[in-house]
């Protein structure tokens, strides 16, 4: 995979003009001369400078925009990133999605593309997991209108300058270092994209003017070591147990702080174990289906009262749902310029599928669908950062955002299976959306 950051356009090439001589022993030195020569001198010089500041010298970091697929001029990338932007309707929104390039962040980017609004992405392309499945999004995504460009939210340059190129009225910011067992391997991965990540886009964001409204994607897995099922957004959130799940819950807090300081209008959704089609290979029933075809043994854990760990998986179809629906009911953020007006919206939402379903039957779902009989270890939960279940009570997204999970996960998983097979089979084309 080639890193394609853009060219700077070309530094002005010139060539500074030859040496004026000027012959001081010449019978004819007469005054007249000395003038045209000195005058002469004097407006080489002067072009030599005008040429120095001009805009053909060497650009600022600050105008770098790399696309991600090609070397693209910045003027080209400036056009790209307006069209892309560009709503269909004058009543659409604007919107700058994170982590476009991500599992939910395609899903969702095409929804609003699709539906009219204006759409322009922003990704990493980091290497979490195999960065060709994320540029075979972005291809999909490309072919829909929505230009992805590559860069960091960490980049408060790229950001400033992406804010100060759109006017967007919505920033969904779904970048983020997703799950929950490797923050035992990689923990400075989860601060700084989920935190100091997440404050830079806040940072810039509060400075917009009009401030764009923010919905950003929580995680069910703040509820931690919950025992009250089915979660609510009431119940505590103050025993994470993993780094991942207190990186998202610090998210929240921070969310909270930007909106009672600069009036940002913040919604975040706490999802419940996202699968689907083009998925994320780090997630279990993405690596199940891969090992169970390929033979090979997969490990199943189970609660210490030898129970099957839990989880409330939920169809990405039914996440799109969710977030568009936070999205349009999304009040605008009340200040500008860093300075807040009134008070803003601030809001949290469970978006999960109401129905755990044990792991043991996730794997019996895929052996039914593969038509292959698993191999399995059961092992005791490890202290991993896993919980043993979760459970989402979804009355509030219903009632705010008319949210309504239909698929269940023999649905899903059917529907996952059907574009695993179609994707790694090599004949990428079939795997349409
Ligand atoms: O809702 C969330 O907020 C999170 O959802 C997802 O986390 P999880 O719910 O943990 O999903 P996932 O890893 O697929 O494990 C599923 C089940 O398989 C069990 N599991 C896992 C691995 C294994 O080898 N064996 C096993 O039994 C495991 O114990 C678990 O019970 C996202 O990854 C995370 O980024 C975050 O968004």
């Amino acid at each position: 995979m080639s890193h394609l950051d853009n060219i700077p356009s070309t530094p002005g090439k010139h060539k500074p003009d030859k040496a004026f001589r000027f012959h001081s022993a010449a019978a004819s030195s007469s005054l007249s001369k000395l003038t045209l020569y000195s005058t002469l001198f004097l407006s080489v010089l002067l072009i030599f400078l005008l040429l120095l500041s001009s805009p053909s010298s060497p650009p600022s970091p600050r105008r770098h925009l790399s696309t991600g697929s090609h070397h693209t001029p910045l003027s080209l990338s400036h056009k790209l990133i307006r069209k892309s932007a560009r709503p269909r309707y004058t009543t659409g929104h604007t919107v700058l999605v994170t982590g476009a390039a991500g599992f939910v962040g395609t899903h969702v980017s095409l929804a609003l593309k699709r539906r009219g609004d204006g759409v322009l992405g922003l990704d990493n392309f980091n290497h979490y997991y195999d960065p060709t499945l994320k540029r075979a999004r972005q291809k999909i995504l490309e072919k829909a209108g929505v230009f992805i460009v590559e860069g960091d939210i960490n980049d408060k340059g790229l950001l400033q300058q992406l804010l100060d190129a759109v006017l967007f009225t919505h920033v969904m910011h779904l970048a983020a270092q997703a799950g929950v067992r490797y923050a035992m391997q990689n923990p400075g991965s989860y601060v700084h994209s989920n935190i100091a990540g997440f404050v830079n886009l806040l940072e810039v964001s509060k400075l917009a003017n009009p401030q764009p409204a923010i919905i950003w994607a929580s995680s069910s897995s703040v509820y931690g070591l919950n025992s009250k099922v089915p979660f609510s957004e009431k119940d505590r959130t103050d025993q994470p147990a993993s780094l991942y799940a207190a990186t998202k819950k610090a998210g929240e807090e921070i969310a909270h702080t930007y909106n009672h300081i600069y009036g940002l209008s913040i919604t975040g959704l706490r999802f419940f174990t996202v699968y689907g089609p083009w998925g994320r290979p780090d997630m279990a029933y993405f690596f199940f289906t891969k090992d169970i075809m390929k033979g090979k043994t997969i490990t199943v854990y189970e609660s210490p009262d030898k129970g099957s760990v839990a989880r409330d998986f939920t169809y990405i179809d039914d996440i799109v749902k969710g977030c568009l629906g936070a999205l349009d009911t999304a009040k605008k953020s009340t200040g500008s310029g860093g300075k807040k007006r009134e008070p803003a919206q601030l809001r949290i939402f469970n978006l999960g599928n109401t129905s755990p379903v044990p792991v043991s039957r996730l794997v019996s779902i895929l052996e039914k669908i593969l038509k292959v009989k698993a191999k399995k270890k059961v092992v005791p939960l490890p202290r991993n950062g896993d919980v043993e279940f979760t459970h989402a009570n979804i009355t509030l997204a219903m009632t705010e955002l008319g949210y309504k999970p239909t698929t269940d996960l023999e649905a899903g998983l059917k529907k996952f299976v059907r574009w695993y097979l179609s994707f790694y089979s090599g004949s990428k084309k079939k795997s349409s959306w």
